[in-house]
């Protein structure tokens, strides 16, 4: 099979010869158990007839040797089995860090996580890997699928969609491609990596199941089957024949079969398990963000989904595997009374005892073959990372990374704003003696703070760095506990997210697209809106690469460049109370008086505050406050 084709390009020739030992003693050991079920059972057919003790002590000698043989053998193939396979494990993840060494931090044209850049099996001719499982930009020509994968349309709901270099909608490895944003199983365009050192980890791992639950055995019982064939049919053919056609069925037809039926599904899950992978990764580290956006119930609503859709593809998969590897566990006592009624005579029990235990040796192989379906894929990752280090063509074809070109100035098309939060109007912000002390902090942070902002107003907040700037945007925002005072002005019965966000210190670039980090899964926004947001935020040049992944927190952007995405938005669908702290932070003199003369203008007849530590851009603002050390005052 293919799966094994591939794990012998991870093997050294060192690590075969151990596996050929390991299999060689799993060869004889099953012959030992064999050999112990067909002498144990001739002698108790012969001693029904009471013959002298004398005529059944060899065999008596034989049962204690293969029964003694059994057991030690067992330990040796284990001990040897074990041992071949760990030392390829250690060797495979020497090079597998060899290979990722190779190519991070400094080029940040591959990323390991990112599905953009790497994509699966059947792709080593360009050289991309796919980590993920999951591939399949979303685009509106149907999905091509590579024979293990499941393709659905470019757009649509269900499947799971990732972003490719050259063939949207195309499907890599073990992933399953579908919609490139829809209410399936996928989450919007491309799609995050999530968690992607420990799908390396477990892909790596991967090989061990292939060569202890898969390789080993199939050849073993591959042996032993040809071997027990040929043993039994020379004594009876007819029982031979029957015995190789049971061993067809248990040993091939129904590996195949659990293969085939467990395909298309465990590429599913793979994709699947990356989609819960990457969901965890972005409630965890974003859910401050989330929050902030209001974001969280749709980001955990999303997890959700996708933990039920796993669930119910590894449900189904096991449904699979129980029926293949229930029907394979009839075969052994089927060839047992088979060969019983078919010979006659007293070799009967002793050919259907054995049949019995060579079917034994057979059996597992339906239910490993379901599960070595899911393992394919994973090798095939492997492979991939392991052929880019060894200098295979590593073009890339879909690499995000861009120059930083920061000057937007005069090119910005007029501002325009969704208003989506905006029908509460213009909001008069009163910050009424609020002082804040952070947990296990002896000092407040700030002390009897007063602020007035009326509506429209634009104020800047400066101060020396740790002053309390930032936590004066979380006051307003309500993202602080106050121990005294309070934040008044905000309509009733509204959440506080709803009326006062934007661009907050620890504000969180998810491993997802440019859309996706801009719309952040709200609502109602399409294409043009993301775009205009972006070219509000100074990042017109990403409006027609909405697809491009952006990285672990925005690695694949420069500071300037992570800082305006993070505002593009803020500004996606500003809240009455535009907070945003340092939003030209990264960003050069010019370019940065461009971005915030952009984003103020964007920003209209909103209240909004700006915490900067540039003295240029104080001139933009109707007031200038000044922090130190917890107090206020005027700039
Ligand atoms: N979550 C927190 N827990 C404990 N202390 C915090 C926390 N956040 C901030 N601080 C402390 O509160 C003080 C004010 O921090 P803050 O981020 O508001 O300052 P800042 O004026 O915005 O600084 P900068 O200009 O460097 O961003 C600092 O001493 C900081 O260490």
């Amino acid at each position: 099979m293919t799966t094994y084709a591939g794990v012998s390009r991870l093997v050294g020739a060192g690590a075969v010869v151990r596996l050929v030992f390991a299999g060689l003693l799993g060869v004889a050991t099953e012959l030992a158990g064999i050999g112990l079920v067909g002498t144990a059972t001739w002698m108790i057919v012969r001693a029904a007839e009471q013959p002298p003790l004398a005529a059944l002590a060899v065999a008596i000698a034989a049962v204690r040797a293969f029964a003694l043989f059994k057991g030690g053998l067992r330990y040796a193939e284990r001990l040897a089995g074990h041992d071949a396979v760990l030392r390829v494990l250690a060797d495979l993840r020497t090079r597998v860090f060899a290979a990722l060494a190779a190519r991070a931090p400094g080029d940040r044209s591959v990323n390991v996580g990112d599905k953009s850049d790497i994509s699966g099996h059947g792709n080593e001719r360009s050289g991309r890997v796919d980590l993920g499982g999951a591939a399949g930009r979303s685009g509106d020509a149907p999905g091509r699928v590579d024979d293990d994968g499941a393709a659905g349309p470019g757009r649509g709901d269900g499947g799971a969609a990732g972003s490719g270099g050259d063939a949207p909608g195309r499907l890599d490895g073990d992933g399953a491609a579908g919609p490139g944003r829809g209410d399936g199983g996928a989450a919007g365009r491309g799609r995050a990596g999530g968690d992607v050192l420990s799908r390396v980890v477990s892909d790596v791992d991967a090989v061990q199941d292939v060569l202890l639950r898969g390789v080993l055995p199939a050849c073993v019982a591959a042996v032993v089957g040809i071997g027990a064939v040929a043993g039994v049919g020379a004594v009876e053919p007819l029982a031979g024949a029957v015995l190789a056609a049971g061993l067809l069925v248990a040993g091939i037809i129904l590996p195949w079969l659990g293969h085939v039926l467990s395909r298309r599904g465990s590429a599913a899950i793979a994709a699947a398990r990356g989609d819960v992978t990457a969901s965890a990764v972005d409630v965890v580290h974003g859910v401050a963000e989330l929050s902030a956006y209001g974001a969280l119930p749709r980001a955990l609503d999303r997890a959700a989904e996708r933990g039920g859709r796993l669930a119910r593809l590894e449900a189904r998969a096991a449904v699979v595997g129980a029926v293949v590897g229930g029907v394979a566990a009839l075969v052994p006592p089927l060839l047992a009374v088979g060969i019983a009624l078919a010979v006659g005579g007293s070799a009967a029990p002793v050919l259907a005892l054995i049949a019995l235990a060579v079917g034994e040796v057979v059996v597992p192989l339906a239910s490993a073959a379901v599960r070595q379906s899911e393992l394919r894929g994973a090798l095939a990752r492997v492979r991939a990372l392991l052929a880019l280090h060894a200098g295979s063509p590593s073009r890339v074809d879909h690499a995000v990374v861009v120059p930083d070109k920061p000057g937007q100035k005069g090119s910005v098309a007029a501002p325009q704003l969704h208003d989506q939060r905006g029908r509460w109007g213009r909001v008069r912000v009163r910050v009424v003696g609020v002082s804040v002390r952070y947990p296990g902090s002896a000092e407040c942070v700030l002390e009897g703070v007063d602020l007035d902002i009326p509506a429209g107003r634009r104020v800047a907040v400066v101060g020396s760095s740790g002053a309390g700037k930032s936590t004066l945007l979380d006051v307003i925002a309500g993202r602080v506990e106050v121990e005294r005072g309070a934040v008044e002005g905000f309509p009733d019965g509204v959440e506080r997210w709803r009326v006062a966000g934007g661009v907050f210190a620890d504000a969180h670039v998810f491993h997802a697209t440019v859309w996706e980090n801009v719309a952040l899964w709200r609502d109602g926004f399409d294409d043009d809106a993301v775009r205009r947001a972006l070219s509000d935020a100074g990042l017109p040049e990403y409006g027609d690469r909405l697809d491009d992944l952006v990285g672990e927190d925005g690695a694949k952007l420069s500071g300037g460049q992570r800082q305006r995405l993070l505002l593009a938005r803020a500004l996606l669908d500003a809240p009455p109370v535009l907070l945003l702290d340092e939003p030209t932070e990264g960003l050069d003199p010019a370019a940065a008086d461009a971005v915030l003369a952009t984003a103020l203008r964007a920003a209209g007849d909103r209240t909004v505050v700006v915490v900067t530590h540039r003295q240029a851009d104080l001139a933009r603002f109707d007031d200038v406050v000044r922090v130190e050390a917890g107090r206020l005052g005027r700039g």
